[in-house]
């Protein structure tokens, strides 16, 4: 089906606040949700051409820019997996490929940058706000075509991605030649696939390892689990900004998780206790979340790129005050209070 492109849109395309307006851009600390929706098509036009993508491969701007709108359509309006979860994640692959000169010291080629870059834009297209078990419990179409290779939702991702390069208009990499394109888009498979926490705990031993014996960039595993860990620091990335934020985050996610359980009680299921919003305790989950999932990965990535330690220091300060907030939080139950009210 043919989405049109409004005269709205050709103009929030057109419309980037200049360099000095927004310093720190390229900063860790800079929070990419303070950038307005309607500026954030033409963000992305500027992250990829300071990425140097735009002369390396050729791309016309009126092709990159429908390719753009189209993602940003593509995305749902859901309280976490929406458009500006993904545009958080592109703008934490600029962050990571000019902080880790990822390309300039061998890391990536500019291939693989570009794939990256595009991966994170494109990794949740269409995402409902239900996760990969719910595709299966509700029977859900889409578990129906990908539930047996598993993988649901981020199967579909790259599905709604190769469609929307194969949509009239938006193919910006036509320039490339056919091998490079071949190449680009396995990338993009392997990147949006790595997306799925489930295969991320599958071979986050070998991160380790890999981040212990030494980074070697002649090892074709190594720049796949290199592809992979960026990948998921890239999704879980809103957990190394300041707490104001990663405290929004939480509320959007669980709003998320809690319709979730919502859908699955009308179902006559029993909904996880995260997922359950009269049994979730979010202090105590998070904790768990950041102290088991986060920290871990983000102390790999500090192994191999010693400057993202700040993203390490930040989560170990998102930690604290989620503890000091479990105080709070504790108390207030004893009170009676849900955990939904004392996060509100
Ligand atoms: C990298 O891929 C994803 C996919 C989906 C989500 Cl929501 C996230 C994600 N991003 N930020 C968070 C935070 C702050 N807490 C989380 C707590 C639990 C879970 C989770 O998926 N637990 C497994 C169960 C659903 C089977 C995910 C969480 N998460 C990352
Ligand atoms: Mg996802
Ligand atoms: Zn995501």
């Amino acid at each position: 089906y043919h989405m049109q492109v409004s005269q709205q849109d050709v103009l929030d395309v057109t419309m980037c606040p200049s360099e000095h307006e927004v310093p720190d851009f390229a900063k860790f600390t800079f929070t990419p949700r303070k950038i307005l929706p309607k500026e954030t098509p033409c963000f992305i036009m500027k992250m990829m051409k300071d990425l140097g993508f735009i002369d390396t491969f050729k791309i016309k701007s009126d092709n990159l820019a429908r390719f753009i709108l189209y993602v940003r359509k593509g995305y749902r309006d859901v309280p976490y997996h929406n458009w500006s979860h993904a545009f958080s994640v592109a703008h934490f692959a600029y962050l990571a490929l000019t902080n880790f000169q990822l390309v300039e010291k061998g890391y990536f080629t500019q291939l693989e940058a570009l794939a990256y870059f595009i991966s994170c834009l494109c990794h949740d297209i269409d995402h409902r706000g239900t996760t990969n078990s719910f595709q299966q419990q509700s029977n859900s179409v889409l578990a129906s075509l990908y539930s047996s290779e598993g993988s649901v939702m981020e199967r579909h991702h790259l599905s709604q991605t190769i469609c929307t390069l194969n949509t009239g208009g938006c193919n910006f990499l036509d320039a490339l030649s056919k091998d490079d394109y071949v190449k680009c888009l396995d990338l993009i498979k392997d990147m949006i696939l790595a997306t799925d926490l489930a295969s991320h705990y599958k071979i986050h031993s070998r991160q380790l390892a890999m981040a212990q014996e030494g980074y070697n960039k002649a090892l074709p595993e190594h720049r796949y689990y290199l592809a992979s860990l960026l990948m998921t620091c890239a999704d879980l990335s809103d957990q190394t900004k300041d707490w104001k934020e990663t405290k929004k985050v939480a509320q959007l996610i669980y709003a998320e998780f809690f319709a979730q359980g919502d859908l699955e009680k009308g179902m006559g299921r029993v909904p996880a206790n995260m997922m359950d919003r009269e049994k979730a305790s979010i202090p105590d989950h998070q904790l768990e979340f950041l102290t088991q999932c986060c920290i871990c990965i983000f102390r790999i990535l500090a192994t191999i790129f010693p400057n993202a330690k700040i993203l390490v220091e930040a989560i170990k300060q998102n930690i604290i005050c989620w503890e000091s907030s479990k105080r709070i939080f504790d108390r207030l139950c004893i009170e009676g209070k849900t955990s939904y009210e004392v996060l509100v």
